[in-house]
């Protein structure tokens, strides 16, 4: 029971730079939209307004100083490193999905079950492995149910805040 808690705990930090990535573009009201508002060949919009430069920006700048303040707490540089990559993940993986969701006809802010909670999720977890980072499956499908708990917790607090106009 002492390692599962162990190393859930040392998958949450991994994973909470890329967690805070994805949550800090919500502060914003609007921004230049990441596909500057073209169509994509179906006739819909690439990406949608829901995807902005400055929603990258700062979801970098505040999932980095995160991975900065978790290697300053560890002295372990692991947690800066993929921290990093986490959170460039989670943003990334963010926007191919809402790709994803403009292609199915889906409006911006449309819910997509499942897709909406691990979208980041997948996308820090395909960059940090692209770094050869190989946590273990059993405590990796743990933590992402907790880490889908967290999020969707998360989105129902955003809602409640007025921070979002969706609670998903
Ligand atoms: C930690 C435990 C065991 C329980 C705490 C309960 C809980 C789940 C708290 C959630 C964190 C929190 C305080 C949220 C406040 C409201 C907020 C900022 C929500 C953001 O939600 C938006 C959502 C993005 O939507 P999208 O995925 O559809 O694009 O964020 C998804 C949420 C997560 C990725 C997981 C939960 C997030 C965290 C634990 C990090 C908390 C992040 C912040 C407080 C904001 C970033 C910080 C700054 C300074 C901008
Ligand atoms: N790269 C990003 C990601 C998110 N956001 C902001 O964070 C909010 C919540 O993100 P998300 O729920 O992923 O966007 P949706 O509005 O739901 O759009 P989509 O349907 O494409 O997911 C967005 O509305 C947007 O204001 C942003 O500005 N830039
Ligand atoms: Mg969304």
């Amino acid at each position: 029971m002492g390692e599962l808690l162990s190393e859930l705990i040392k998958l949450l930090m991994i994973y909470l730079p890329a967690m805070v990535a994805n949550a800090s573009p919500v502060f914003l009201k609007k921004g230049t939209p990441v596909d500057f508002g073209k169509l994509f060949i179906d006739g819909r919009r690439i990406l949608g307004d829901g995807k902005t430069w400055e929603g990258l920006l700062l979801g970098l700048w505040f999932g980095g100083t995160v991975a900065l303040s978790l290697w300053l707490l560890t002295s372990d540089l692991d947690y800066f490193v993929y921290g990093l990559v986490g959170s460039l993940g989670a943003l990334l993986g963010d926007m191919l999905f809402s790709f994803i969701k403009r292609r199915l006809g889906l409006e911006r802010g449309a819910p997509l079950p499942l897709a909406d909670q691990l979208d980041f999720f997948l996308g820090a977890t395909a960059l940090m492995m692209a770094l050869g980072w190989r946590p273990k499956m059993e405590y990796w499908i743990i933590a992402g149910v907790i880490i889908v708990g967290l999020h969707v917790t998360a989105n129902r607090i955003a809602y409640m805040l007025k921070l979002k106009d969706v609670p998903w």
